[in-house]
């Protein structure tokens, strides 16, 4: 028995805290609840140990263990400890990021009725309540009621105990102690799959035939009523019954629920046909959203034997497979070369070797084709990870994913600390995408992190995108990952032509400003009436992103951040969009207020608003365009994946001929009757402070690109920009992804960025501007007088963004050869930091950060 144990707490603090362990040893990996200045914190165990405490120092006993065995599997201990290492970020924090089951603590445990609780209800029902007892005797009361509750030896959760009892959890807890209760937590006992609820007609034979997956109607709905019951129905309970037949006879309670709120229906009539056995209520178990997403895997996807070059890429996966050792990849295939059906098939490979396969995503909900097919392909084995998952769902699949139940494993950036069993593959697709990396603590990177997992576990990981990160690419080229190139589309279809219009020139033309130039209105006019579809990028939301003075030239900021608001036209409510009044709002903290009638600065009258969002470019195009059937796709029309579905089927089956968004009309669609795609406006983040600038809009372009003509039809591109000189540009015209890596990498060595050096964002923050530069200037001044070996500093400066969310940002940009090196700067200025009284909060840390600003 060790007399020690070392707790990661999530609290921002480098280090691990030691506390006694109690009668119950708590072993590596497991949670604990500890007392932490006056909290109860619950942490994971990182050591157990006899090492006494220096002369002094009291250690505070643990006060539960939550796990019997860990929780928290060896790997992912050692994945957590190189994260809390490389990102130089505390373990506990790096750990509470891994464990989606902060939600169990609280609430999933449950009781069941001990032996010696049996033998007290029994004797005690005949003698009454024992004299000796401390507690009063309304608590006796109540101790029988729990005992009663449970004698069935049902399990019960706290929550329904209590009030069912008023039994508070002290009570409780001495109940356990005597051994009258024995609590479990209950997690581990669920079963991952949620029962769902269905009501079903009763009365004849159901057939699950007759249901219409697309939501039709059946031909008499009222036929399916059994006729001899009908008379005693009354008018409510017809609705019902009504409500049920048509949709054949079977529907899941929640929607019936919703369609009786709509017609006005009291709940209680479901309830009295169920009594009277004309409505019955069946629990099935059902995988997690499964039904739907296989639904869009069949309707959007198609399915094809693997050409050529897809196998040839499949074979040097599969051979890594076999190796059953670390083996990295760099899938680099151009768009529309079919990468997802070689993941699909790597992961089947897998999967008939008997290994797990773990794939991340950028974001679930954009791609519910990519999904779709992996339920499709894989049914039950797939366990889907995703942000819009409550707490409890989430620890579900967690548990799922630990009991070894799902072999393949599809989620978003956190996904890649699913405890999965037997990992054999790991796929990172549109490896290039910046929403992999975390942007609060631990920023971690989930690609690199992916990286690290697969090495741990001996896995095979394959990177897969058109556009490679220039790390991704280095690393390629350093040898350490093997590089499998897919350089055409399926099918010998050529990628599209792409044609510049230079903004500059046209403003010359026609003498005014305009959001869309002739030539690409030629070309949309042209798609609309061959019958073919058009998809335009706008890449900001809104209606206007600036709102300037005339008078004295201010912009209209935020409140809370040195940002210009934008501009939002009233929304009338239809078609699922919420009603929505004019605003000005704030795209970074969210703020909005009403539309000013005069400058707030010089009370002017002359507002001007500039620069087209995505809604005065739909606006626009209905004006232009008034026969066309026009879609928009941006976070304000899309807010679920249901939205993005809805829009999805609208595309594919061509109602929507006409598509304008953000970079969401980007990513990975696979809408086959696109052959137009207009870019607007996408070059003025050329201009942004941060030198991946013309690495991102190289991407964005490449991959909007890619959408055009991945049909029978050949595809076509119109970009306009102020820069058609730029190199990212003129690469991404041509297509030409090896020659703008060659020129870049070239910026990259002479500036010394990466991947040519590591770099780390230090950001001082306080919501007190003296604070936030006093800082800085210490921190600068330290920088100054130490000296570092082979690291760079540049700063302190303001960062670009120089005010967010009422916080005030100066930043250090660390540049160094060595990544030790520069974490053990890191480290020291932390140290110097604290020493000199700079609240940890003050200071973000982010190694390998993707955004400066
Ligand atoms: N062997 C094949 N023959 C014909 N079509 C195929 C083949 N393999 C895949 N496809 C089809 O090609 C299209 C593009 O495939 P996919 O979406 O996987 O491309 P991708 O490489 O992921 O492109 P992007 O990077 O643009 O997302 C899909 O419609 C897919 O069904
Ligand atoms: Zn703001």
């Amino acid at each position: 028995m060790a007399l020690y144990c070392d707790v990661a707490l999530p609290v921002p603090l480098d280090r691990l805290f030691t506390y006694a362990c109690g009668l119950v040893q708590p072993v590596v990996g497991a949670r604990v609840i500890v007392p932490f200045s006056g909290q109860r914190l619950m942490g994971v165990v990182a050591r157990v140990h006899d090492d006494a405490p220096a002369e002094g120092i009291e250690v505070k006993p643990v006060q539960a263990v939550l796990d019997e065995a860990a929780l928290v599997p060896d790997e992912l201990m050692k994945l957590a400890g190189w994260i809390a290492q490389y990102y130089v970020a505390p373990l506990g924090e790096v750990l509470r990021g891994m464990l989606p089951l902060n939600a169990e603590v609280k609430r999933q445990f449950v009781y069941r009725i001990g032996e010696a609780g049996r033998r007290v209800l029994y004797d005690g029902a005949a003698k009454g309540a024992s004299r000796r007892s401390k507690l009063t005797p309304e608590e006796q009361n109540r101790e029988y009621a729990v005992l009663n509750y449970l004698e069935d030896g049902e399990a019960a959760k706290a929550s329904a105990l209590r009030s069912a009892t008023q039994a508070n959890k002290g009570l409780l807890d001495g109940m356990v102690k005597k051994k009258w209760l024995i609590r479990e937590a209950a997690a581990e006992e669920r079963d991952a799959r949620r029962l769902e609820r269905v009501a079903v007609l009763q009365g004849r034979e159901q057939g699950t035939g007759n249901r219409d997956q697309e939501g039709g109607q059946v031909a008499d709905p009222l036929s399916l009523i059994p006729a001899l019951r009908l008379p005693k129905l009354n008018e409510n309970q017809l609705a019902v019954m009504a409500e049920l037949a048509a949709v054949g006879g079977r529907m899941q309670v929640r929607d019936l629920r919703d369609a009786l709120k709509r017609l006005g229906v009291p709940e209680s009539s479901l309830g009295t046909l169920v009594k009277r056995g004309l409505v019955g209520i069946e629990e099935v178990a059902q995988a997690f959203d499964m039904g739907g997403v296989h639904a869009a895997g069949k309707k959007f996807a198609h399915e094809h034997a693997l050409n050529e070059t897809q196998m040839e890429a499949l074979g040097t996966i599969a051979v890594a497979l076999e190796r059953n050792k670390f083996a990295p990849h760099l899938l680099y295939g151009v768009t529309g070369s079919g990468k997802t059906a070689v993941y699909l098939a790597a992961m089947q490979r897998a999967l008939a070797a008997g290994k797990s396969s773990l794939m991340l995503v950028p974001e679930i909900g954009l791609t519910p084709a990519m999904t779709g097919q992996m339920v499709a392909a894989f049914g039950g084995e797939v366990a889907l990870l995703h942000s819009g998952l409550t707490p409890d769902e989430r620890a579900e699949q967690w548990h799922r994913i630990r009991r070894g139940e799902a072999k393949i494993v599809v989620g978003t950036r956190s996904a890649v600390f699913a405890p999965v069993v037997g990992l054999g593959l790991v796929i990172v697709d549109e490896e290039h995408d910046s929403s992999y990396k975390q942007e609060e603590t631990p920023r971690y990177h989930g690609r690199d992190v992916a990286v690290m997992r697969a090495k741990f576990n001996d896995a095979v990981v394959v990177l897969g995108s058109a556009t490679p990160s220039l790390e991704s690419w280095a690393n390629a080229e350093r040898g350490r990952y093997a590089r499998v190139e897919m350089l055409n589309r399926v099918a010998d279809r050529p990628l599209p032509a792409v044609e510049l219009v230079d903004m500059r020139a046209e403003f010359q033309a026609v003498g005014k400003e305009e959001v869309f130039s002739r030539k690409l209105l030629e070309e949309t006019q042209a798609t609309l009436d061959r019958g073919e579809q058009a998809i335009i990028l706008l890449n900001r939301r809104g209606y206007s992103f600036v709102v300037m003075c005339r008078s004295c030239g201010e912009k209209i900021e935020c409140e809370n951040c040195a940002i210009s608001m934008t501009y939002h036209k009233p929304v009338e409510g239809s078609d699922g969009r919420a009603q929505t009044g004019q605003r000005l709002e704030c795209h970074y903290c969210g703020f909005r207020r009403s539309v000013p009638k005069v400058c707030p600065k010089c009370e002017s009258e002359h507002l001007y608003y500039m620069g087209a969002g995505s809604q005065q470019g739909e606006e626009r195009l209905q004006e232009l365009f008034p026969g066309a059937r026009i879609g928009r796709m941006d976070r304000d029309t899309v807010r679920g994946r249901s939205d993005m579905e809805r829009l999805l089927t609208r595309l594919h089956a061509g109602e929507i001929n006409l598509l304008v968004g953000t970079q969401m009309i980007a990513k990975g669609h696979d809408i086959h009757g696109v052959t137009l795609v207009g870019v607007v406006g996408a070059d003025f983040a050329l201009g942004l402070p941060d030198f991946r600038a013309a690495e991102r809009v190289f991407q964005l372009l490449t991959q909007v690109s890619g959408r055009a003509g991945r049909g029978d039809l050949p595809g076509k591109v119109v970009v306009q920009t102020y820069h058609p000189d730029h190199y990212a540009i003129q690469f991404a015209a041509k297509h030409d992804y090896p020659s703008f890596v060659a020129k870049e990498m070239n910026y990259r060595r002479w500036m010394h960025y990466p991947p040519y050096a590591v770099l780390a964002n230090v950001v001082i923050q306080s919501d007190k501007l003296e604070e936030a530069t006093g800082w800085s200037t210490a921190l600068g001044r330290w920088f100054e007088k130490t000296t570092l070996k082979n690291v760079r500093v540049l700063g302190p400066a303001a960062a670009p963004i120089v005010r967010l969310k009422r916080i005030y940002r100066y930043h250090f940009v660390l540049k160094a050869e060595k990544r030790q090196v520069l974490g053990e700067t890191l480290r020291a200025m932390l140290q110097f930091a604290e020493e000199k009284g700079i609240p940890r909060k003050g200071l973000v840390v982010d190694v390998d950060a993707v955004h400066l600003m």
